[in-house]
């Protein structure tokens, strides 16, 4: 990301728009034309002013709250603030990093096992803090949105308010633009991502944001145009603060599993190497993380963003991590009943009982793959004379009805894994065509802009490509070197497949494989 900044260090954007609606902290709303002139400052953009945004709006506007994505002056601002407000003292600062552009340093030798940061209820924002702007609280709250976009509508509404805000420090410390999938173009999303599961996966949340902000705005905004403004309550103010969710929310445990932005502790960085989560420590009445390593002054201090592969941490957060460094990674595999199939309607039908439908996606880790794979590969190569297990079948493959137990159907065994080979080999050779073409992908571009923001972007998916691939390169060699034991010694394929790794199966990651459902309102993001 560090890398990132510099890249971008050339674009200048103005950074407010002439007009801006500002409301009062009270029952009325006022709209004031700036007097003074629109400040210019020098911005880092990720975004592609130039293309149709991926949901089809307006080209994008700079978002005039929040800082670039490496500024001190603010990170200092919200320390200093913080302090004042309760926070106790830390062995932490925020300074500039190698890792994550701006993170949480060591200042103080820090203990493994240590319990660290304490911030309090009080500092914490959830869908029960209280409104500077009361009434549109009580407003969404009549209307009973759901935490996601009741936080997302907060967040705009208190960083409207600017100084009148008591979170302004904090969200003059926040991204301007926050790194995250949601600000590629749809044009982007299919040329980068072309190859990665992961592109089907963006467009779809972009989707759902945009959906959540219409059906807001239909329902309840339009209906109270006085306190949800369009100038402030707009699609573009929405993709910035669901960026901000994406990448800075999280989920406390020991709060009944209730989401939050915790300031201060969502300046921690992400490693792969740590297995250490943020909650609310009832004991102590604050957020803490406990070290599971020690730290001393001057190393830069990391949590867990959670067991997540690199394309989900591309689609939250926009950073992918070094290749072999993250051993949750996975790649989702797509899988497809055979249209030549002579069953194949049966099949469909089996399938669609158990929530499935005719392409599916698994998700490949290099440790192993889960039973469902390999039941829906059991299903997909079939003869008709099979038909009676065709449920059994589809249900092992949803996970649903038979509690994880592994189907064996030893005739089938050495077709089923061809098969998977086959789809392997095909999701390898779609990788193969963007990674040679990546490095003439450029040359046609003109402006230097665009040409940053390509460089920048196409980094990132040929980073994730590469360690997608590298998944089914290893599944690849694995299925063929079974194939050869099996020739040879006659044995069940199956234990040679175990990739000799306990396989350990989270039942979370399979459901954030399957992407979200469109009903609005009722969606619920996975972080
Ligand atoms: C919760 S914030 C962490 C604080 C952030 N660095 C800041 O200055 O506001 C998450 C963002 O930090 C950055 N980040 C976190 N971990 C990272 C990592 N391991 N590599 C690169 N960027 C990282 C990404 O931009 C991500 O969207």
């Amino acid at each position: 990301m560090a890398e990132a900044s510099r890249i971008f260090q050339t674009t200048l954007m103005p950074s407010l728009s002439q007009s801006l609606s500002l409301r009062k902290p009270s029952s009325q709303t006022i709209s004031l034309r700036r007097t003074t002139p629109a400040i210019i400052r020098c911005t880092i953009s990720t975004s592609d002013s130039t293309a149709k945004p991926a949901a089809e709006n307006p080209p994008s506007l700079p978002i005039p709250w929040g800082c670039d994505v490496d500024s001190l002056d603010n990170a200092a601002a919200l320390e200093k603030w913080l302090t004042d407000s309760g926070l106790p003292p830390q062995k932490m600062d925020i300074q500039r990093v190698d890792v994550g552009e701006r993170g949480l340093v060591a200042t103080n030798n820090i203990r493994k096992g240590e319990k660290i940061l304490f911030v309090p209820p009080s500092l914490v924002i959830s869908a029960n803090s209280e409104w500077s702007f009361s009434e549109a609280g009580e407003v969404l709250k009549r209307y009973d949105v759901p935490d996601w976009p009741l936080i997302a509508t907060y967040l705009i509404s208190e960083a409207s308010l600017m100084k009148s805000s008591r979170w302004s420090n904090y969200i003059s410390a926040l991204p301007r633009q926050p790194y995250s999938l949601l600000y590629w173009t749809r044009a982007e999303l299919d040329r980068y991502l072309e190859a990665s599961q992961i592109r089907e996966r963006a467009i779809e949340r972009i989707n759902n944001v945009t959906g959540t902000y219409n059906d807001l705005r239909e329902r309840i905004f339009s209906k109270h145009p006085n306190l949800f403004p369009e100038e402030v309550f707009n699609m573009e103010t929405f993709r910035w603060s669901f960026g901000i969710l994406f990448s800075r929310l999280v989920r406390l445990p020991s709060l009944d599993g209730r989401v939050a932005l915790v300031p201060w502790a969502d300046m921690l960085n992400h490693s792969c190497d740590v297995e250490t989560f943020l909650d609310y420590d009832k004991s102590t009445k604050g957020v803490v993380f406990t070290t599971d390593r020690p730290y001393q002054p001057g190393e830069q201090v990391f949590i867990s963003y959670g067991r997540k592969s690199n394309g989900e941490l591309l689609l939250s957060y926009g950073f992918v991590p070094r290749q072999g460094t993250n051993p949750r990674d996975s790649v989702e595999l797509p899988l497809s009943l055979k249209r030549s199939d002579k069953c194949y309607q049966e099949k469909v039908e089996a399938l669609k009982k158990h929530g499935l439908s005719a392409s599916q996606c698994f998700p490949l880790q290099v440790t192993g793959w889960p039973l469902e794979l390999m039941a829906y590969a059991y299903l997909v190569v079939s003869p008709p004379s099979m038909i009676g297990k065709f449920e059994e079948m589809a249900a092992a493959a949803s996970n649903k009805s038979t509690g994880g137990k592994e189907i064996i159907i030893p005739e089938l065994e050495e077709q089923a894994f061809q098969y998977i080979l086959d789809s392997c080999e095909s999701s390898i050779s779609k990788y193969t065509k963007f990674l040679q073409a990546s490095g003439s992908m450029d040359l046609d571009i003109t402006s230097p802009k665009q040409l940053n923001r390509k460089a920048f972007l196409k980094q990132l998916a040929v980073d994730l490509c590469n360690s997608e691939q590298r998944i089914l390169f290893r599944a690849q060699y694995v299925l063929q070197a079974a194939f050869g034991t099996w020739d040879r010694t006659g044995h069940n394929k199956t234990h040679c497949l175990t990739f000799g790794v306990t396989w350990d199966w989270d039942k979370d990651w399979y459901k954030m494989g399957q992407g979200g459902t469109k009903r609005l309102f009722l969606f619920s993001f996975d972080i």
